[in-house]
């Protein structure tokens, strides 16, 4: 049955996987920015290439849509090796990772998206996967049980999480490598917003891709996304190529501001500042006004207010900054006569 597909600014899961899918780069060199990061990946290919070993386990850390998945991807195109995708919350007992670990072959690519929401006894039974490319299965019960040894093939196992704080230290410890995403500049923001629209056969101007880049959150998915819907909006009122006055009234009609922030964006710092008096204020409390989860709010609405300043992380929780208030049209408070830092938010 057709199912209903909503197209706007605001997409949908399935369609974010779509269209994550169709532009998402295939090589290494196809990947803009993260210069450092790509960079010891690709000495960490050739060598597993010279000296004929698998490459060893790396963990990608960082906020949604900055390319975790993206580098897992394209590392076993460099290797002319197979992947296999599954994520932490599917694997609920080591069982569900038997399908996983015995389809693999010499070095492949096991990639576990969420590795943080990975049960414990999972965790447990995938060290000596790790360690030692084996693993144990008990057979039987009590008295009776006994564990038989299986070799596995030599293998990658590529982990993301949006929150590397909450893996278990012996997790960690087995990964040879850690690569941390961090947000992109603006210009790296518009290259890839130049290619993509390449991709999608639209025409786009220079100051029309700086001015999407600008207001993409630092996050290429943003950037895609912001792509997206402007094209649509071109094909629907113009002619489908997108100018800067286009994409000023493309992104105005999504009611992302000037500054790229969007409605969640908004109303955490409205939320914050008008109801809270701009914190301090527990992320719990937030969320629940918001009618969010706490976990979106701190996985995906604050690392770029934190990061741009908008916000900030005090012991007893979230403050708004001089940059909430201008960015919400609000003078922000006067220092206190008696703050002898001359702090704003005490
Ligand atoms: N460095 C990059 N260069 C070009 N495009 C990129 C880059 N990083 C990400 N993208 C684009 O952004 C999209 C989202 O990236 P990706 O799915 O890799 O993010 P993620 O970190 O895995 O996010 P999540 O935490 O939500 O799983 C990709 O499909 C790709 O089109
Ligand atoms: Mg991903």
């Amino acid at each position: 049955m057709a199912r209903e597909k909503v197209i706007g600014p605001s997409s949908g899961d399935d369609e974010r996987k779509q269209h994550d899918a169709a532009l998402r780069p295939k090589l290494l060199k196809e990947v803009i920015g993260q210069r450092k990061v790509a960079e010891r990946l690709e000495i960490a290919v050739r060598a597993s290439q010279k000296l004929n070993e698998p490459l060893g386990h790396i963990l990608f850390d960082g906020p949604p849509g900055l390319g975790k998945t993206t580098f897992a991807t394209v590392l076993p195109n460099e290797l002319g090796t197979s992947i296999q995708m599954t994520s932490g919350p599917a694997l609920s007992k080591p069982a569900d990772l038997l399908p996983f670990l015995t389809n693999l072959e010499e070095g492949s690519v096991l990639f576990i998206d969420e590795i943080h929401r990975m049960p414990r006894v999972v965790e447990e039974f995938i060290y000596p996967a790790m360690e030692d490319f084996r693993i144990d299965i008990v057979l039987g019960e009590g008295m009776s049980a006994r564990t038989i040894t299986y070799s596995l093939k030599r293998f990658t196992l590529i982990g993301a999480t949006t929150r590397s704080g909450m893996l278990s230290g012996p997790m960690r410890d087995r990964f040879k490598m850690h690569e941390h995403l961090e947000f992109y500049s603006v210009e790296e923001l518009a290259t890839i917003i130049r290619i993509n629209s390449g991709k999608l056969n639209t025409p786009i101007t220079e100051s029309a891709a700086r001015e999407l880049a600008r207001r993409s959150r630092g996050t290429p998915r943003v950037a895609n996304s912001r792509l997206h819907w402007t094209r649509s909006y071109s094909a629907a009122k113009h002619d489908g190529s997108i100018s800067e006055p286009i994409a000023k009234a493309a992104l105005d009609m999504a009611e992302v501001d000037s500054d790229g922030l969007d409605k969640n964006d908004r109303r955490y710092l409205e939320i914050l500042i008008d109801l809270y008096g701009g914190g301090p204020t527990g992320v719990e409390a937030l969320a629940a006004t918001i009618n969010l989860a706490s976990d979106t709010l701190s996985d995906e609405i604050e690392p770029y207010l934190l990061r741009e300043q908008y916000i900030t992380r005090s012991p007893r929780g979230r403050v708004a900054m001089p940059r909430a208030y201008t960015a919400l049209g609000k003078l922000p408070p006067r220092p206190k006569p008696d703050d002898k830092q001359g702090s704003l938010f005490e």
